[in-house]
This record gives C-alpha cells, structure tokens and sequence, in this order.
C-alpha cells in the first residue's frame, strides 16, 4: 500500500528526516513514534503530499507519487488526513460535516453514506447535532467517520488524540483501531505516546533525530531493541554492566554480571568480538518477586501502580547494579528492606557498553 524508499526530508536545506525506509500493507496500521522534533509530522506531510522530498521516493498501491523530480498534487493521492484538532466545520452539522467530501449523485446516496459511517464509529444518532455540542472524543470520531467517506486508499493521523484527556487516549486508540479493521483501511499514525502506538499500530517505526532506529512490531520493540534508544524509549528496563569471560577455550565465551554469568550465543560471540565490557537490557517482567528465593536485593525506590508496585532493587547492594521488578501490590515493601528475587529472562539483550 506504502513504500517509502530512502526518503530525506529538508527545510531551508537543513536536512530534518534522513534516508527512511518502510513500508505498509494494505491493512496494515502503521505508526511513527519519536520524541518531539524528530520529523515525524514531516514524513506524514510528504506522504500527504504537503511536503517535497529531497531524496528517495513514495509511492502508493506501487505507483510513484513523490521524488526528487516527481510530486503528484495531495488531491491526486487518494490520502485522508486526520489533524490533531480535528478541524472539523462548525457552522456545519455532524452529517454535513461527514458529507462534505462526499461526491455522491443523490442526496439519498449521500444520506445513507453518512448513516454508515455514522454506525461505523458508534455514533448512529448525531447527525443533526453540531459539533461544538460533542465530546472531544465524539469529534474525533466525526473527524474520522468524515476521513473515512471518501473511501481513501491510505489514511493519515497526525497525533490524532493529543487534545484528549490521557484516560480517554487509549480506549479510543483501541476502538478507533477497531473502526479501521473492521473498514479494512490501511493507515498510518503520528504520534509521541508509545501507549497510543501500542493500542493502535500493527508495525512502530521509532524515529530520533530525523533516523528511523527500527520498523518492528510492539513486541519485537520491547524485547528485541535494535540499540540503547530504542530500548530507552520504548517501555522501562535497566542497563546492567557486565564483562566477557573467554577461557582457554574460545568458543566457550561467558558474560559476567551481578545477575548471574550467562552463556553467549555463537551469533552473540561474533557480534561482539573485541569487546570487553556489555550492557545487558533487563525490563522489569525478567525479574520476579519470589519471597522463597535465596537471591535477595536491596530496595532502592518504589513506585505504587495500583495492582502493582514498581520496585527499583540493587544487586548485591551495589547502586551502580540495578534492575526493576514490577511485582504484585500485596507485596508492600519499605525502602532499605531486601527482598527475594528470581531471574526469568527469556532471551539477553546486549549493547556494547
Ligand atoms: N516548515 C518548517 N520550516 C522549518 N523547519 C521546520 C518546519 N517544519 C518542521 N521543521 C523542523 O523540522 C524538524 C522536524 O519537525 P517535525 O514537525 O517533523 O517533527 P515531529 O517529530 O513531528 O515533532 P512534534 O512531535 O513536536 O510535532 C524540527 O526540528 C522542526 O523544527
């Protein structure tokens, strides 16, 4: 549905996206997640066609509509776009506002369109009411119900729920992901909010500084971070320093660290070859909270989340050597206590230090 080729994106001839590449099928929700000024919104607005490129191509259903020599008008693109404050018209009623775009022969036509797509995003009974009488989560469904008349082949949202209360924010990720699959449209959100990216994307592309870091799945994201940004940014963990063992023989290579000494790979052997020192990603969920076990670490801080406490802990009472345990609430200890722990570590995530 989507193929951005090695795109880079400028102002002023200051280059502010750089070489991206990625793509989307068709049905497919993608999403760019990245601190602020990364070029997110830029590659939205180059997709939308609102933007030149300076390198690479776009193109969409396999057809080119944006290169260094080519740019196809935003009408052309057969692209529906989402704002951040909906911009919806409010001299119009919700109906009007859906039928806007709608090029539709027969007013009985267009009346039964925006009865479906007033069904389609759970608001069968608005159409005579006008905008401004509607929750902020009412308008953004009118905003997509509206996106959505136009039948388009890709739909674009710019931080679509940053104007919404934060408890509101995820819910309507996952109904509005709902509305999308359930219309079969492929689309493509903006966002800084990895719990919104979660909700709603099948594929998260993480963007800094104009760089896409990775193009990966929520899972592979939290467990198979392609480097320490990527693995600061998404979810919540600790670097643990750890140091490679070799003995006399060489395929037998270990990795020290106040957890433990864990095997290397063969693929891990060779991808750090050379390196001495390792840090090694540990998220709160490799650690357990096992009152029976004879490893114990020190409570450093704690943070109460309702089912469950977010305890930071030091190994061997060193706070150089931390980690995070997210255990159960009735397990209610003080800081300064010890408490039992057990490592579940699934597969070792390795950065060199
Ligand atoms: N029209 C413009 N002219 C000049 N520089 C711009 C323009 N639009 C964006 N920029 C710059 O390009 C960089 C990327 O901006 P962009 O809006 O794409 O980032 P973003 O990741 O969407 O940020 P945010 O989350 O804050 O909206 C920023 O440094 C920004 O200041």
């Amino acid at each position: 549905m989507l193929d951005l080729n090695n795109i880079s994106i400028a102002y002023d001839n200051k280059t502010v996206v750089n070489e991206v590449t990625f793509s989307l099928n068709s049905g497919e929700i993608g999403c760019l997640l990245g601190p602020s000024g990364c070029g997110k919104t830029s590659i939205l607005r180059a997709i939308a066609g609102f933007e030149p490129v300076t390198r690479g191509e776009i193109a969409l259903r396999g057809a080119q509509v944006a290169s260094v020599d080519t740019h196809i008008a935003p009408d052309k693109r057969k692209v529906a776009v989402v704002f951040q404050d909906f911009a919806l018209f409010p001299h119009l009623n919700v109906a009007q506002n859906i039928a806007f775009g709608l090029h539709l022969s027969s007013a009985k036509e267009k009346a039964q369109r925006v009865d479906e797509l007033l069904s389609l995003v759970g608001l069968p009974d608005i159409g005579e009411r006008f905008t401004h009488a509607l929750s902020g989560g009412q308008q953004q469904r009118v905003a997509l119900a509206r996106a959505l008349a136009v039948r388009p082949d890709l739909l674009l949202l710019d931080e679509p729920f940053s104007s919404l209360d934060a408890e509101l924010r995820e819910d309507l990720a996952q109904d509005i992901r709902r509305i999308l699959k359930r219309a079969g449209t492929s689309a493509l959100l903006v966002t800084h909010d990895q719990h919104e990216a979660f909700a709603m994307a099948d594929k998260i592309g993480v963007l800094n500084a104009g760089h896409l870091l990775q193009w990966a799945t929520a899972y592979q994201l939290y467990h198979r971070p392609v480097d320490k940004f990527v693995a600061g940014f998404i979810g919540q963990g600790t670097l643990l320093p750890g140091q490679i063992m070799v003995t006399d023989n060489t395929d037998d290579i270990h990795l020290k660290t106040k957890l433990g000494v864990f095997s290397l790979t063969q693929e891990q052997i060779v991808q750090f070859a050379g390196a001495t020192h390792i840090d090694v990603l540990v998220r709160p969920d490799d650690i357990v909270h096992d009152d029976n076990s004879p490893n114990v670490a020190l409570v450093m801080a704690r943070a109460f989340k309702g089912a469950h406490i977010l305890y930071e802990l030091a190994l061997h009472d060193d706070p150089t050597a931390t980690v995070l345990c997210l255990a159960p609430s009735h397990h209610d200890h003080a800081l300064g206590e010890r408490i039992g722990i057990r490592l579940d570590l699934k597969h070792l995530v390795m950065f060199s230090a």
